[in-house]
């Protein structure tokens, strides 16, 4: 296993030369990155399709080299080697396996092919088919298998060497049936723990990217936006585009203006548990919260922003409501006690989850009386 550092990786398909002009970003599929992939680390590339996961996984795995940057291997410079020197293994959307040997057979297949001695061979592959319960058909052909159980051959071979630098698996979950895929996302993340291997994993799915990572690197647009645990991504999204696209329904967010400790949409005021005074009030000033934190109450219950009600979507084991301030649109929860008597009704965020972004990116707030700040770690 290995540390992968990209230091300055950036790609432009149109064959740019080494060292081309960076400012015009429109050109790159991938933006500048700079960041090191821990050893024994499990990371997750999340974002919209054509974001740029594959470009940046090709380029660890060398089926792109980049026009930009290097990457290296520990101290190694492998940014112009090809794939079979990089000692790297990779699992695809689709099964890549030998249907015509034994489920252990293929699973042997890799260790075998680099000589590994026989014992050594048996013992590796019963713990890997342990781990992704393929014990009881490790004597099977693979061809009669179902396509859930072909795939976990495909998992299970690129996990076999434990001498590899880093497990790449693009999609992996592509081709399992929804009702296994929970199960083997949950054992993915087991597998990490008990094999303590570099793995980087690209879905576009955040489930998936959150069951599975330590940290996940949310991309938009060939940029990385931010690299966090599921807890940061969701309690204090980086960008803008982050609080959008992690949670569901994602982030709502305002146009605002701010001072100091209060933030103002139009006529409405909203009270900030931090304080902004170097805000630049510009238009590009917004004002996010989830709907996770903000509540729709009765205009009975007295305190809180009037809003009016558009509608109510009721999800089973939550409800939402869709809410209009003024000319936006708002998505907040209606807890389960609460009925609403009209069209009018009192919206309340927590403060400790109010955040500021200017330019899309998030500011901190500067905590009062230096108490740490609601929501935030002390
Ligand atoms: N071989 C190629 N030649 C030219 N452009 C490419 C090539 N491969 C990808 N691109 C472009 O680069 C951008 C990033 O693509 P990439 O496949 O890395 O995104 P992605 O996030 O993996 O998308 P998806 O989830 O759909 O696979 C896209 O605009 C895509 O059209």
């Amino acid at each position: 296993m290995a540390t992968i550092t990209l230091d300055g990786i950036a790609h432009a398909y149109d064959g740019s030369p080494h060292g081309a002009d960076l400012q015009d970003m429109r050109r790159y599929a991938l933006k500048p990155i700079n960041h090191v992939w821990q050893n024994g680390r499990a990371y997750a590339l999340l974002g919209p399709s054509g974001c740029g996961k594959t470009t940046l996984l090709n380029i660890i795995s060398g089926l792109v080299i980049p026009s930009d940057g290097r990457l290296l291997f520990d101290e190694q410079d492998v940014t112009r080697l090809p794939t079979e020197r990089r000692n790297i293994a990779q699992v695809f959307q689709f099964p890549v396996i030998y249907d015509t040997m034994t489920v252990a057979e293929n699973l042997a297949f890799p260790l075998r092919n680099r000589g590994v001695e026989k014992q050594a061979i048996a013992r590796r592959v019963d713990e890997i088919a342990g781990l992704l319960d393929l014990r009881p058909v490790l004597n099977r052909r693979a061809r009669g298998l179902t396509a859930d159980a072909k795939q976990k051959i495909s998992l299970g071979r690129g996990l076999v060497r434990a001498d590899v630098s880093a497990v790449l698996f693009d999609e992996p979950l592509t081709v399992i049936d929804p009702a296994l895929k929970w199960e083997l996302r949950s054992k993915l993340k087991a597998v990490h723990q008990a094999l303590d291997m570099l793995m980087i994993y690209v879905t576009h799915d955040q489930v998936e990217a959150m069951t599975f990572a330590d940290q996940v690197v949310v991309m938009n647009d060939g940029r990385v936006l931010q690299i966090g645990t599921p807890a940061d991504l969701f309690e204090r999204p980086a960008h803008s585009f982050v609080g959008y696209f992690i949670g569901s329904p994602g982030m709502n967010f305002l146009p605002a203006t701010i001072a100091g400790r209060t933030a103002h949409v139009g006529d409405v005021r909203f009270d900030l548990s931090a304080s902004y005074p170097q805000t630049p009030n510009s238009a590009a000033v917004q004002l996010g919260f989830r709907p996770d934190y903000a509540t729709v109450l009765d205009r009975s219950a007295g305190t809180g922003i009037p809003v009016t009600l558009r509608r109510i979507e009721d999800l089973g084991r939550r409800r939402l409501a869709r809410v209009a301030l003024g000319a936006y649109e708002l998505v907040a929860t209606l807890p389960p006690e609460v009925e609403l008597s009209g069209d009018t009704a009192l919206l309340q965020v927590a403060p400790g989850h109010l955040h500021v972004y200017v330019d899309d990116h998030r500011i901190e707030g500067q905590s009062v009386e230096g108490q740490p700040l609601e929501g935030q770690p002390a």
